[in-house]
């Protein structure tokens, strides 16, 4: 099976100071790609809808998270909906209910029943507080759990080393890589962009084939052709 992250960037306009605005021509056509699937757990980003609220409003009390959850929410409806025209028996799993006391067996279950797990990013409680959960750290959870073939990460770049797309990274480049790595630019986000993506896709590797790269390869990845930037499996230490 394979793990997808479909990227804020992609489905939502995630620019600096804009709120809501969600990207449906991109949603439609990656609903298209990914027609009839199966054998997989979809987790999406929230762009416009979560990271320009947690600065705004922060996550401390209770109207706050409820602000953004919902943005989360409604992101998540829009994009199962188009998901579902197009034959994908979408189940829904929503973060801030689900942890922290994960209950993997019943996503097992799900999948063995033919559904296709969705996961976003949301706000979750974690002891006494709530924190922020990015969807490419529910990558990396669901990934440790459920070892799938490889993971894709679908956003609005491929990783950029000096100018140029990185076609392969591996045991000899991924530390240069690394130092030259930012957030996100010129946009409102607070899980750190594609710094973050990439640590989270290093942990992955260690046990199977990650690929961080544009829309224009989503449906190659979904074909298991190779895609830049290909992350080969290795003994990535952190
Ligand atoms: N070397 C780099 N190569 C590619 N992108 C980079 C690089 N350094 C920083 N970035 C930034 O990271 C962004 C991608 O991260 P971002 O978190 O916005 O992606 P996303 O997963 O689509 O969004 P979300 O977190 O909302 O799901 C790029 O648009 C770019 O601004
Ligand atoms: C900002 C919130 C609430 C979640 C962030 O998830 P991401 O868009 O996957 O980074």
């Amino acid at each position: 099976m394979k793990i997808l992250k479909i990227g804020g960037s992609l489905i939502t306009e995630k620019r600096e100071g804009v709120f809501e605005v969600a990207k449906e021509k991109e949603m439609e056509r990656i609903a298209r790609i990914l027609k009839g699937v199966r054998d997989v757990i979809i987790v999406h980003g929230v762009g416009s809808f979560g990271h320009p609220h947690v600065k705004k409003y922060g996550i401390s009390d209770a109207m706050s998270i409820t602000k953004v959850h919902n943005a989360c929410l409604r992101l998540n409806v829009m994009f199962c909906s188009y998901l579902e025209k197009n034959n994908v028996s979408v189940f829904p799993i929503h973060p801030i209910e689900f942890f922290p006391s994960p209950d993997l067996k019943m996503v097992e279950k799900l999948l063995k029943f033919g559904f296709v797990p969705v996961f976003h990013g949301d706000v979750i409680m974690e002891g006494e507080k709530f924190r922020v959960i990015s969807g490419d750290e529910i990558v990396r959870m669901l990934s440790e759990h459920f070892k799938p073939e490889k993971v894709g990460f679908a956003s609005d770049s491929e990783i950029i080393y000096k100018g140029e797309v990185v076609e392969v990274v591996n045991e000899k480049n991924y530390r240069e890589i690394l130092k030259d790595l930012r957030g996100a630019v010129g946009k409102d986000d607070v899980t750190g962009g594609m710094l973050n993506k990439y640590q989270e896709a290093l942990k992955i590797a260690r046990n199977c084939e990650v690929y961080i790269f544009s829309l224009e390869n989503l449906e190659k990845f979904m074909k298991d052709e190779i895609v830049p930037t290909k992350i080969e499996k290795g003994n990535y230490k952190l």
